[in-house]
């Protein structure tokens, strides 16, 4: 994938719009009998004064700058990977655990926190609020990260942190180290300058994230349970800042993920007696199995533009797009078959559309003159929040159109529940407010997370789950997420750190202030 394939092109949005205005122009005259067309469908969220929550300033002297960046060095440095389910880096999460213990030894020691290793490397943290009344929250981030092989064309070895142009390469930099080492290097600074919460809250460290999160996140999950612990929101990771990436958008637009897409992964599986390869019949159990995943890959499922929580990532953002896009986002009830044809062109793009068929193993034969009896494939399929993991199997079953084809279901998980995001809801409000006084200059808008999370593990403890870290994306970005040369920028990392900082102290304002009262923009 390209820089140039990975940006929303809307010059091909322009030309079609031009090609179809004749169309366009009649279904209006008809359509507006019906419903009503605007200009600008979201143009201003107004919250009114937020109380003084940030009492401690988050100024960053010279020698925490070079301290934070060390801190983070040393954890890109430990490589924590998790290959499957049962073949984790032991070695190195225990490395991980010793290296958090050395670096925020404040976290570690303060009365304030309490602290236990959950299924051996995961870590869970409370900090009570003063306030017993105030729901606590939660902020979620993973140690462990995907393998890395430093010849699949890395800049600088994977696990060397090394410094370049300002931006440190590895991987783990930008999923999810980040959040782990930036969460607890805030809640360091916030210790050491006396800080203490008034809304308790947790945080939870999963140790095997990349490959689910069955031991980590779950066994967290029911020690929160355990304890009967009700959670206001939690902030996971998931979208990000991106500038530059859709085209077209006039600054930075932060998207905050209030969903995730659902799984399945389909094993396709065909049988056929073996024999001697001089005596083939006419199909083979790995050219039906090679048919049945073409049909597949031929016929991607139906593109579901705007019956999901993207259709909301548009309408906030409109108002910051130049018309004619600014009419054409503002009004998706009309457009959105348009725009689902010009984002499907990118697999970045098409992500959001439709539920997304990946076939990933393929595998078949064991010596090149015997007929295999077994053909298996693997497909995985992130599901659109409007459809179900049974509807994408009745599409799997009726595209491949084969009995021949044994087809059965590994494991899936239908899409997440629609967080709140609207002037009432707590946790986005937050999150949107910490990011407006930092990034003044970037439109928030709530978002679909195409990758999945720990937080799935936690629809019992809260309503409101997002998935978000303010990492700065941009045009080529999104290929570094599981590929080569992840990287973050320095100052992007310091910035990580004063959010979670502004973060924590915004979280003790008792209630939202009344949205229809004047004043400042959220
Ligand atoms: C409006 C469209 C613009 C397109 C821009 C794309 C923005 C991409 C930004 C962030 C990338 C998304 C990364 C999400 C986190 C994924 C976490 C992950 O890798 N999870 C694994 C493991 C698991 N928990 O299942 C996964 O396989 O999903
Ligand atoms: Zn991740
Ligand atoms: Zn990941």
């Amino acid at each position: 994938m390209t820089d140039r394939s990975a940006t929303f092109n809307i010059l091909k949005l322009v030309k079609i719009v031009s090609l179809s205005l004749l169309f366009v122009v009649l279904v209006c005259f008809v359509a507006a009998t019906l419903r009503t067309l605007t200009f600008d469908v979201n143009a201003g969220l107004q919250l009114a004064h937020w109380e003084k929550t940030n009492n401690i300033a988050s100024d960053i002297n010279q020698h925490q700058r070079n301290e934070l960046l060390e801190n983070f060095r040393e954890a890109i440095r430990i490589p924590t990977m998790s290959t499957t389910k049962t073949q984790l880096n032991i070695t190195a999460l225990g490395e991980f655990d010793s290296l958090l213990r050395k670096v925020f030894p404040t976290v570690f020691s303060s009365h304030l926190v309490q602290h236990e290793v959950v299924a051996n490397y995961s870590h869970l943290f409370w900090v009570p609020g003063s306030d017993l009344a105030l729901v606590p929250y939660m902020l979620l981030a993973h140690i462990d990260v995907v393998p890395a092989d430093e010849n699949d064309g890395w800049e600088a070895p994977p696990f060397s942190a090394k410094e370049m142009d300002g931006f440190i390469y590895g991987r783990g930099t930008i999923d999810n180290k980040q959040s782990v080492m930036g969460i607890l290097q805030a809640l360091e600074y916030l210790l050491i300058r006396g800080y203490s919460p008034q809304r308790g809250f947790f945080i939870g460290l999963g140790h095997d994230e990349e490959v689910s999160g069955l031991q980590g996140a779950m066994n967290i999950v029911k020690v929160l349970k355990k304890k009967g612990v009700q959670l206001a929101f939690i902030l996971d990771e998931g979208l990000a800042v991106l500038d530059g990436v859709i085209s077209g958008l006039q600054g930075p637009a932060a998207l905050i993920g209030i969903s995730e897409k659902g799984k399945a992964t389909v094993k396709l599986s065909v049988f056929k007696a073996p024999g001697h390869s001089s005596m083939p019949p006419r199909e083979s159990s790995i050219g039906i199995l090679a048919g049945a995943v073409k049909r597949l890959e031929d016929n991607p499922m139906p593109i579901l533009f705007g019956e999901g929580p993207e259709r909301r990532t548009f309408e906030h953002l409109a108002h910051r797009f130049g018309l004619p896009i600014k009419f054409v986002m503002s009004n998706m009830w009309l457009f959105s078959p348009l725009i689902g044809r010009v984002m499907e062109r990118s697999p970045d793009t098409n992500a959001f559309l439709r539920t997304t068929t990946a076939v990933t193993m393929f595998n078949s034969g064991v010596k090149v003159n015997v007929l295999p009896s077994l053909a298996e494939a693997y497909v995985n399929l992130r599901i659109h929040p409007a459809q179900t993991v049974q509807e994408v199997l009745e599409f799997i079953q009726s595209t491949v159109g084969d009995e021949r084809v044994k087809i059965e279901l590994v494991d899936g998980f239908d899409p997440l529940p629609v967080s709140s995001y609207d002037e009432t809801s707590f946790g986005f409000q937050t999150i949107k407010k910490t990011l407006l006084d930092q990034f003044p200059q970037v439109t928030v808008a709530p978002g679909l997370c195409i990758g999945n999370t720990d937080s799935r593990h936690y629809t019992d403890l809260t309503k409101d789950i997002y998935r978000f870290t303010p990492t700065w994306i941009r045009p080529g970005d999104t290929q570094r997420f599981h590929g080569i040369n992840e990287r973050i920028s320095k100052e992007n990392y310091e910035e990580l750190v004063v959010f979670y900082f502004n973060l924590i102290q915004n979280c003790d304002i008792k209630e939202l202030p009344s949205p229809h009262s004047a004043g400042h923009e959220l």
